[in-house]
């Protein structure tokens, strides 16, 4: 049994004017502290894939089970979430952000602050617990916001775009860090990105989605030898350039279709 499973996933939006068929018969599975990522062309239903294995909606037909367990109807199923934005509360502390989740968990205060304080370290910002978001940068926010997001310790992350309104080098250290902290807590992770070169930097498997409707396309497994190397590394290695050609023709041939 894989640890997640999407099976027969259908998805229209209806509104007064139109249905939009954003994704049709959809069947993955990812195993547990697996990487992966879903690539496409704009429109191909990846944030609308992301949010119905969140639980935020209920697909039109079809299920997905995380260890079993239907996602929508287990609400208390911890699943964390990373945007592109950080949506930090600048009116509270780095401390206090970081620790909202376990608050509305009702756990123990000083525990609380204890695991804040051990994340902030791991995310290579320690001693910052008492300043507000605004003294930090885009890149440090984030950090914070990854922070948040593994206190709760939760079964999967989800992360739609992260790193996209980073600068190029802010971007590229939080990758590696996000990488080495998935591996390190043996967390899975689904990562929604624009950027093949990262997505083949970060994962081991790469889902391509085609668009009107959404479907999934084609599967890629990222090389091995890739797979040790932090994706800083691994984008200068000669495995990274071929994936990279192959998955950027097919996205090519997808946009002329
Ligand atoms: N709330 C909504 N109501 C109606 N249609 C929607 C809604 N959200 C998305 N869509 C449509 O569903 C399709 C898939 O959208 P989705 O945002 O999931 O794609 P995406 O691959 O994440 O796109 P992008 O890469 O541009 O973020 C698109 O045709 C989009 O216009």
């Amino acid at each position: 049994m894989s640890f997640l499973t999407v099976s027969n996933v259908h998805h229209t939006y209806f509104s007064s004017e139109a249905a939009t068929e954003a994704l049709q018969d959809i069947n993955l599975s990812i195993e547990k502290s697996e990487f992966v990522s879903f690539v496409g062309p704009s429109g191909c239903g990846k944030t609308t894939l992301l949010s119905i294995i969140a639980g935020l909606f209920q697909p039109t037909a079809g299920k997905v089970l995380i260890e079993d367990q239907d996602v929508f109807a287990n609400a208390d199923l911890s699943i964390g979430y990373m945007l592109q934005q950080d949506y930090l509360f600048p009116w509270k502390t780095i401390e206090e952000n970081v620790t909202l989740g376990l608050k509305l968990l009702n756990k123990n205060k000083e525990e609380s602050k204890g695991i804040a304080s051990t994340l902030l370290e791991d995310v290579g910002l320690p001693s910052i617990e008492k300043k507000y978001p605004r003294e930090l940068s885009g890149g440090m926010r984030q950090r914070v916001a990854l922070a948040r997001t593994l206190a709760v310790d939760p079964k999967i992350l989800l992360l739609d775009e992260p790193f996209s309104a980073l600068d190029y080098q802010s971007k590229l250290k939080l990758e590696d860090l996000v990488h080495k902290l998935m591996k390190e807590y043996g967390k899975t992770a689904v990562l929604v990105t624009h950027d093949i070169g990262e997505a083949i930097a970060m994962s081991d498997r790469i889902f391509l989605f085609s668009p009107s409707p959404g479907r999934l396309y084609q599967t890629f497994e990222v090389p091995a030898d890739l797979k040790n190397l932090t994706p800083f590394e691994a984008r200068s290695h000669s495995s990274y350039s071929e994936l990279f050609q192959t998955i950027w023709k097919e996205l090519e041939s997808l946009e002329h279709q």
